[in-house]
This record gives structure tokens, C-alpha cells and sequence, in this order.
């Protein structure tokens, strides 16, 4: 045995697994004891052989730790599993815990009024403690310390800064934007990637900001004047009218709505009302458009780049996966991102193309910033076989009507909808899993479907 197993040994207090029938009892225990439990159960699960009672199984372990994780942060259980499963056991209660410290402060240097070391003059000047973020940033300053309010000083009414994380940074590193350009920003409001974008093309070219929500376009105005950008036209599309309403850009970013598991620190709602499954197809309609956005005969780009400030599975690696199987003529890039985790390859069961390793996690029990999601394309013009293949595939899925893993999303070129018949069941599993993280018990699906008197009082029977 060694040393480190020798450590664990003094740590480790052994404790009675509660069964089934008892952690659904429910009976309120102190957090002490549940945040106890929870590191010796991390212990067992690490070593189970060792630590496991004797009897019980690895999954009764795994059972109890996410009801403890949820019980002691405040979440619901689907959404800790969700979360639990994305890394191995310990390191999944450092990003618990990651997610109750807020992230540094941070902002970003406008470079179309100032530059870095000016603007930090001027802050020091008045009062405010900062230092460059990191080497991999050239207009970040992370602030540790001010005495007068960051979001109201004279530099920042003059346009001089925004106060953006810095993982809202990366995105728009990867898209590396060429002076003279035409890019879309296909969800863009309050405009930190906007105005980011609008700044490395030093005012040359154009910016189209799209955002669906027209209230949020009034603060994604304000912050284009605000910072002096004279490249932006902002715009309120849904973003799956692209690019029926304009078409042939050189980059596009595509910065989904996403649930947020990477900002939970800022927003704790996030811990309890989540519609994975919906978003997830929103993302995936609006990844496509993206796509079809592109002048794949850009000279100098024919680029997209896809993120989100959330870590599920789902709304990263699954979408850029479903994404290269529907576009024959893209291919994933390397992000150019100087650190980050590399994608999975495979989660649970469910095995994505290899390439898809090239997309970037980040996460703030390990990078210190939100957590965030990354991904390329280079977007090519298409051969005349894939042309005809998809052609093929659209003839097909006309013929059979619904049916396959795919037949919920309608990605014809011209026009990506929702299919709301076709979209029937996503939606009816989505609400059973909301209710269920509700509180709700949800009958099993054979009995829902069944004819029923009263079918809305079957499925939302509060347990
Ligand atoms: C993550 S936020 C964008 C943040 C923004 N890129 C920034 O850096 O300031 C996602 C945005 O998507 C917008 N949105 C939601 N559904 C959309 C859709 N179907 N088409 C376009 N935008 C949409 C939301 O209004 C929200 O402003």
C-alpha cells in the first residue's frame, strides 16, 4: 500500500449507507452530516473495494452522493446527476463547490478608444487594485480590489472597457476576426462578443448582431455606441430565419442560449428550472443555420464558431456531433485556444466523431473562470456527391415522415423549423423530466400514453 492510500485510511470515518427506503423517507439532516456523508461516499466510490459495506452496491453509493450533492448545494437530483456524471467523482464535488465561490471580476480593454496599459493607469489612478488576466489575453485586466464602482467609473461611461468574464473572451479568439469581413453574430445581445468582434476588425468591415429578443437588443445598442463601434447593424431575427434573411458571411459565431451550468455562481436559478432537451434542439436548428450562413468560398474565412456557458454534454459535444453528421462539407478545427480540456469523444454510452476532441472545455474548479464550451468549423463548399446525398436524405425523410434519431429536427437548407408532430415526443419527455426535478412523481411513459380520464392530474401527482 501506498503513502497517499495510507492518508485516505486516517481520513476515512466509516458510516452506515442509508437504504433506499430511508434517504426517501426524507427526514431533514443537518448539512454537516450531509456534507460528511458526501466525502466519505466520494472516498468509498474511490477506492470500493476498500470502503464499500459489505452488501451494498456501487450504485447505492452513486445514489446517495447525488442526493447529498443535491440536498447540500441546493440543486435537483436530475440536474446534479446530469452534472455528476461529467467527471470523475472527486473532481465533481470541486466543481460543485467552485460553483458557490463568485469568479474573479474581470474586464476587457476597448482597443477602438484605448489600450491596456492606459486604461490600467487610469483605473489605479482611481483606486482600483488590477493586473493582466493572463498571457493568453492581451486586453484583459481581472480587478481584485476598488473603491469606486467598476460598472460606473468616467473610463467606463466613455466607452473605454466592458465588464465581461473572461471565458466570454474565448469564443471570439477563435473566430479570429480579419479586418474588412462580414460577420454574424447570430445571438448576440448584451454585445460583449459584439463589441469584441467589432474592436479586432478595428472598425472595418461589418458586424451583423442578431438577437431574437428584442428588449435584450436595446442594452446590445447601447453597448455598440457605448464603446464607439461603427461596424455594427444590429438585428432581431430568430436565429433560424438565417440565412433566408442574409446569407454569405465570412465568420459566423453562434454563442447559443444554453442553460447555464457554467455560470451557476452568478445565477443560482440555474440549479432548479432547466429544459435541457428543448434547448438542445434549438441548439442543434440553430447550429445548422449557422452553417448554411457561411460563404464557404470566403477567401479569407468560411468560418463558425459555436458556444455556450454550459458544460452538459448535450448542448456541447452532442450538438457539434449531430452538426458534422448533418453538414458533410464542415470540418472541426483546432480552436487555437491556448488551454482548456479537450471534448469527449464519448459520454455515457453515446460515442461522438473523434474530431470532436478538438472543441474546448473550461471550467472554474480548473481554469478559474465560467464554465464554457468551444468548437470550430471551417465550412467548405460542397462536392457534387454531398449535394446529392443530402438531397437524398431530404427525398428520404420526405418519403418516410417521421421516425430515426434525427427525424425530430427539419434541416432542409433553405429553412430549419420546428416540426411540432415530429417534435412530439421531445417535448412530452422534456416536461415529464421537468416535472419529475419539480418534485412531481411521473408515471413511467406506457402509462401516460395509455387513454386516461384525467391525464394532467396522472403525471403531476405531487409525491
Ligand atoms: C448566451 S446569450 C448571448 C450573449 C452574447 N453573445 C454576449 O456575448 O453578450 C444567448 C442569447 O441568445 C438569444 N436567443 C435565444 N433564442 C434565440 C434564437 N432562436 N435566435 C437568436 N437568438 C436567440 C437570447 O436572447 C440571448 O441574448
Amino acid at each position: 500500500m501506498d503513502e497517499d492510500a495510507d492518508d485516505l485510511d486516517d481520513e476515512f470515518e466509516p458510516f452506515d449507507l442509508p437504504t433506499a427506503e430511508q434517504r426517501k423517507a426524507g427526514t431533514i439532516e443537518n448539512p454537516q452530516e450531509v456534507y460528511s456523508r458526501m466525502r466519505a461516499c466520494a472516498m468509498v466510490l474511490s477506492n470500493f473495494k476498500k470502503y464499500a459495506q459489505e452488501g451494498r452496491a456501487r450504485s447505492e453509493y452513486i445514489e446517495q452522493i447525488i442526493a447529498d450533492i443535491a440536498n447540500y448545494y441546493g440543486y435537483n437530483e436530475f440536474l446534479t446527476e446530469k452534472l455528476f456524471h461529467i467527471f470523475p467523482v472527486a473532481e465533481a464535488i470541486e466543481f460543485f463547490e467552485a460553483n458557490e465561490v463568485p469568479r474573479p471580476v474581470t474586464i476587457r480593454t476597448n482597443t477602438l478608444r484605448t489600450r491596456r496599459r492606459d486604461l490600467a493607469q487610469a483605473l489605479i489612478n482611481r483606486g482600483v487594485n488590477l493586473e493582466p488576466i493572463g498571457k493568453w489575453t492581451n486586453v484583459g485586466l481581472q480587478v481584485f480590489e476598488s473603491s469606486v464602482p467598476i460598472g460606473a467609473t468616467p473610463e467606463y461611461l466613455a466607452g473605454h472597457y466592458m465588464l465581461q468574464a473572461a471565458s466570454s473572451f474565448l469564443p471570439v479568439i477563435a473566430l479570429s476576426p480579419q479586418p474588412n469581413e462580414r460577420i454574424l453574430d447570430m445571438a448576440s445581445a448584451p454585445g460583449g462578443k459584439t463589441t469584441y468582434i467589432s474592436a479586432l476588425l478595428q472598425n472595418t468591415g461589418l458586424v451583423f448582431a442578431n438577437d431574437a429578443n428584442k428588449a435584450r437588443t436595446k442594452s446590445l445598442t447601447a453597448n455598440v455606441h457605448r464603446l464607439g463601434c461603427k461596424n455594427v447593424v444590429v438585428c432581431n431575427y430568430d436565429g433560424r430565419e438565417f440565412p433566408k434573411v442574409m446569407g454569405g458571411f465570412d465568420r459566423v459565431l453562434l454563442d447559443a442560449p444554453c442553460s447555464g451550468t457554467g455560470v451557476i455562481s452568478k445565477d443560482a436559478s440555474v440549479k432548479s428550472e432547466r429544459d435541457f432537451t428543448l434547448l438542445s434542439h434549438l441548439q442543434k436548428q440553430l447550429i445548422l443555420c449557422a452553417i448554411d450562413s457561411v460563404d464557404s468560398h470566403s477567401k479569407t474565412g468560411g468560418i463558425v464558431v459555436y458556444s455556450t456557458c454550459s458544460v452538459t454534454v448535450d448542448e456541447n459535444e452532442a450538438v457539434v456531433d449531430y452538426a458534422l453528421r448533418k453538414r458533410p462539407n464542415v470540418k472541426l478545427l483546432p480552436t487555437g485556444l491556448e488551454f482548456g480540456k479537450e471534448g469527449f469523444t464519448r459520454y455515457r454510452g453515446k460515442v461522438f466523431n473523434e474530431k470532436v476532441s478538438l472543441t474546448r472545455r473550461f471550467y472554474p474548479h480548473v481554469h478559474n473562470m465560467d464554465g464554457f464550451f468551444v468548437a470550430k468549423f471551417k465550412v467548405m463548399p460542397r462536392t457534387k456527391g454531398q449535394e446529392k446525398a443530402m438531397e437524398k436524405e431530404e427525398e428520404r425523410k420526405k418519403g418516410k415522415g417521421k421516425g430515426g434519431e434525427d427525424a425530430d429536427m427539419d434541416e432542409g437548407n433553405d429553412e430549419v423549423k420546428f416540426d411540432d408532430e415530429a417534435d412530439k415526443d421531445i417535448i412530452v419527455d422534456g416536461l415529464r423530466k421537468a416535472k419529475k426535478a419539480k418534485g412531481y412523481r411521473v408515471f413511467p411513459k406506457k402509462t401516460e400514453e395509455q387513454p386516461s380520464k384525467s391525464p394532467s392530474k396522472e403525471t403531476t401527482e405531487k409525491s
